[in-house]
């Protein structure tokens, strides 16, 4: 009896030790860490529980839940009235900077080497552990020089799949309600939707493939926040630890790239001209190119192209998801009696009938759709994924709010039509409300960011919207929803509303 007592007291002793010695590990941890992150000014003001030891840990533990708050307090307090502040970070990342608008033009035309666009990705990513190690900046670079040029050859190739997986996922079924889950249903269209103009087609419908690299994002995201948590001088262990899935998800990948690239490194090297036709032109293709432009034959592999691809799926995938979730929950929230649908799908069905090509939207009609642009800028102004890049005024969502813009001058345009207008005035007036459009970004728009690394994907975002919304709209009646599901905070990140369901009914042809 006495000898058990003994072992149980033993045992919870080196229970208790192997726990004090994680405390202490831990705090030696953060110590080392503290001694690596910058130190800011007093004169900055900040944003949280303040500055001193236990403020810290609040802070740490607050960041979860209350940064999205912090950021909008600061702008009240700081940003309105011309000042930077400091805002709490997680606990492995120093606090933040936030210029007020003022400062922006400033801060983004800053070089590289001051303030580096692929360290601040890394900073929040971790790409060192989680994208391999594999520098960003030669796809990111790739995608700068390639897509904008060549996306107006692919829209029907886009088109195309856009039609396919909106059949596919919204269904055929012109008599009965369906019930869709929102983010399901984007998540089963973008994936695909995105690769078309990564990898091409059929790969681009390869169920496997997309899961799989579904779920390399996925980790990517959980793997942020676990990282985020632990001080950064373990890194080095816990970094090496959680990315197991992602390599197990980069070699399910490969697996099924590996044919198409090898295929595609065949089909370039005998091409004397480089003479590429709409199938080939997409990433893979762009990567090969541009390796061979800047002499970079080790970038020539399968494999180191199979992981060039992620960056750049990151970039696009949930970004684009979100932002369409939250672009239907807006618009289905609205006061049906504002008719948003009813326009969008009118505006839409006339340029369409008036501009397409062969049954195929181009870039020009495209661009005639203002309604459909000043609703998806309008939603986006409003439910960006990152609280940091972005002020807001009013909360309330008006679908015409940039259209409306463009609507008076062409009214005031009609009726001086026999007058003699001010040429000079109108132009600039013209000028302005072209900044108005969702691609251009300004301090005022920075949903894509702004500068030199201002989102790339931001003119195929906007088309593949406004394709999207327009065969939806022509070819689906969906019910309005009478509250806008909120979306959660945790941290910077937006986690959309998973739950939220929209019922669908396929329109009858007349
Ligand atoms: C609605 C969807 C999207 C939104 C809201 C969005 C937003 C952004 C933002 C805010 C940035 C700047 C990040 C920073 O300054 O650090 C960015 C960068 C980037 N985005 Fe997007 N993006 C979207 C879709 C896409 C798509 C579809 C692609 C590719 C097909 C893409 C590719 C990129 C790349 C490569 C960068 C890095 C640019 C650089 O560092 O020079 N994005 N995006």
């Amino acid at each position: 009896m006495a000898a058990e007592l003994a072992m149980v007291v033993e045992d919870s002793f080196s229970l208790w030790r192997a726990a004090l010695a994680i405390v202490f590990f831990t705090i030696v941890s953060f110590l080392v860490d503290f001694t690596w992150k910058p130190r800011y000014g007093k004169s900055l003001p900040r944003v949280g529980y303040g500055d001193g030891v236990l403020a810290t840990v609040r802070n740490w533990i607050g960041y979860m839940v209350h940064y999205n708050d912090w950021v909008a307090d600061g702008y009240e307090r700081y940003s309105k009235h011309n000042r930077a502040f400091v805002v709490p970070s997680a606990p492995s990342r120093p606090s933040e900077i936030v210029v007020p608008r003022s400062q922006a033009a400033w801060m983004l035309e800053l070089p590289d080497r001051v303030l580096s666009t692929s360290q601040a990705h890394n900073d929040v990513l971790y790409n060192d552990y989680q994208f391999f190690g594999t520098d960003d900046q030669f796809p990111i670079r790739t995608m700068h020089k390639h897509l904008a040029r060549n996306l107006p050859a692919l829209i029907p190739q886009i088109q195309h799949e856009i039609h396919a997986s909106i059949d596919a996922v919204f269904g055929s079924n012109t008599e009965e309600w369906t019930t869709l889950n929102l983010w399901d249903a984007w998540l089963a269209i973008v994936p695909r939707v995105t690769n078309t103009i990564l990898v091409g087609a059929p790969t681009c419908r390869h169920k496997g493939f997309l899961a799989s690299q579904v779920a390399f994002l996925d980790c990517v995201v959980r793997n942020s926040f676990i990282l985020n948590m632990f001080p950064r001088v373990l890194h080095p262990i816990v970094g090496r630890l959680v990315v197991a899935p992602n390599w197990w998800h980069l070699w399910k990948t490969y697996h099924v790239l590996k044919p198409v690239i090898e295929q595609r490194l065949h089909d370039y090297d005998s091409d004397t001209h480089k003479n590429l036709t709409p199938d080939n032109q997409n990433l893979i293709t762009w990567l090969i190119h541009q390796a061979h432009t800047e002499g970079l034959t080790h970038e020539l592999t399968p494999w180191m192209i199979s992981q060039r691809l992620l960056p750049i799926e990151f970039a696009a995938i949930h970004t684009t998801a979100i932002t369409g979730h939250a672009l239907l929950l807006d618009l289905l929230t609205s006061d049906p009696s504002l008719g948003y649908l009813d326009a969008l799908r009118d505006e839409t069905s006339q340029v369409f009938a008036s501009e397409n090509v062969n049954g195929s939207w181009t870039k020009a009609a495209l661009s005639q759709l203002h309604r459909t642009d000043s609703a998806i800028r309008e939603s986006m102004r409003l439910s960006h994924f990152a609280t940091a890049l972005t002020h807001r005024k009013p909360e309330r969502y008006d679908a015409w709010r940039f259209f409306r813009v463009r609507e008076g001058f062409e009214a005031r345009q009609r009726d001086q039509a026999h007058g003699d207008g001010d040429k000079e005035r109108d132009m600039e007036e013209m000028m302005r409300i072209k900044r108005l459009g969702m691609v251009t970004t300004s301090d005022a728009h920075l949903s894509f960011g702004h500068g030199r690394h201002a989102c790339p994907g931001r003119f195929f975002v906007a088309h593949e919207l406004k394709i999207m919304l327009a065969y939806l709209l022509q070819n689906y009646d969906i019910k309005p929803l009478s509250e806008r599901p909120k979306p959660m905070w945790i941290g910077q990140t937006i986690v959309p509303p998973l739950q939220a369901t929209i019922e669908v009914r396929r329109r009858k042809r007349v």
